[in-house]
């Protein structure tokens, strides 16, 4: 499998190639330089710059530098701008040479878009930047008859570098919450706004390993509507849909814990995975289900089990270590949920807890139904 570099290893890759492109452009700066600014530009480079750089990337081994990360390219971009604007001043003042300005907007823009400085540090590197070359513009005409464009180009740049980040930084927002609103529509059920399937296997995979490492209970329940068909047939789809959206609301005020994994298992069937949960629990939360569908008294009038929508729940319960998997559980719940069909439905009951690899259901235990 690729791995793929962490943004912090990413971030020292970017540094480093920044240290090689400094130290490349000396290079071309030592041909155009007067022979006399040679030592002057390289103590600047070699023991200021270059120095800033490395001071950097050794920031990055820090455990604080997530924390600081923004402010530390802040300081080092503008330190490298205003050493740059030194090596602009001491060309000048010495020689009467225009070193040129170029590179100074090239570490602004290096700030903005690879080290990738957030929207205020970029305004305040484009502030002090700004600052500090219009002084040294005001106070030494290095560029003589050029000064005023020169200024002009130095400016606009950066603040055409902090829109361009204003407007990336947008953007990527945008497409976050596009990136969110997807994985949200890809793990939800649009009828119920409880887990989809995918989610709710995903999510109860995680769940159960947890438990099965820590040999904690669990608690698994498969609830089915019963009768659902003719219920669909006699009242119509969208009759069907609000009952499947009543047996979602009951289920999420039966289980309210927030490690209690639910979601929609398919059609009308839905899925509880319930840690640490103990079976006089499962019996009263399994009980609270059945009155509630009681309560609700929605008309199945034509059903072979009575005249209202009623529900029937197949419970596993016991020692995660005891499952081979979730799989496993599910398969028992199931069992037992075909238990509660057949032996009259609008009950429960729970699979055999014991020995479940070598009899995935030795006999349905108990069995209850609201009173
Ligand atoms: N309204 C509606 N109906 C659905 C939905 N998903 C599945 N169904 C219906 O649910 C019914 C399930 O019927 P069966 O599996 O035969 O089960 P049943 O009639 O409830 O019978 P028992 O489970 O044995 O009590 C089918 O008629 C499906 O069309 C849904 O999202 N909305």
């Amino acid at each position: 499998m690729k791995a793929s570099l962490s943004e912090t290893a990413r971030v020292r890759l970017f540094i480093t190639i920044g240290g090689v492109l400094i130290a490349l452009f000396m290079i071309g700066d030592l041909e155009l330089l007067p022979v006399e600014l040679e030592a002057a530009y390289l103590t600047n480079r070699l023991f200021v710059q270059l120095p800033l750089v490395v001071a950097l990337l050794a920031f990055t081994f820090h455990p604080r530098f997530p924390e600081f990360r923004q402010p530390a390219f802040l300081l080092t971009v503008m330190a490298l701008t205003y050493a740059n604007y030194y090596l602009i001043y001491l060309c000048w003042a010495r020689a009467g040479f225009s070193f040129p300005y170029e590179g100074t907007l090239l570490y602004a823009f290096f700030g903005f878009f690879v080290l990738g400085m957030a929207f205020r540090y970029a305004v305040a590197l484009m502030l002090f930047s700004s600052v500090g070359f219009s002084a040294l513009m005001v106070a030494h005409p290095v560029y003589g008859n050029f000064t005023l464009i020169s200024a002009g180009f130095v400016l606009a740049s950066l603040f055409i570098g902090v829109i361009g980040r204003h407007r990336l930084d947008y953007l990527l927002g945008q497409l976050q919450a596009a990136n969110e609103e997807l994985v949200r529509l890809s793990t939800t059920d649009a009828l119920t706004g409880l887990s989809n399937r995918r989610a709710l296997m995903s999510e109860s995979e995680t769940l159960f390993a947890v438990l099965q490492r820590s040999e904690q209970p669990v608690a698994v329940f498969m609830l089915d509507l019963d009768f659902f068909k003719q219920f669909n047939d006699r009242y119509g789809h969208q009759q069907g849909d609000r009952a499947i959206r009543i047996q979602a609301d009951l289920l999420r005020s039966v289980f309210r814990r927030q490690t209690d994994v639910l979601g929609r298992y398919g059609g009308e069937e839905f899925l509880v995975v319930a840690p640490g949960m103990s079976e006089p629990e499962c019996r009263a939360r399994a009980e609270e289900i059945l009155r509630g569908w009681q309560a609700q008294a929605l008309a199945n009038e034509g059903s072979p089990g009575g005249c209202t929508l009623s529900c029937s729940i197949g419970i596993c319960q016991g020692s995660a270590s005891d499952f081979s998997s979730l799989n496993h559980v599910i398969h028992c719940a199931d069992e037992a949920l075909y238990q509660a069909k057949h032996g009259g439905r609008a009950t429960y009951v729970f699979a055999a807890s014991a020995d479940h690899d070598r009899a995935p259901l030795a006999v349905a235990r108990d069995a209850g139904v609201a009173s």
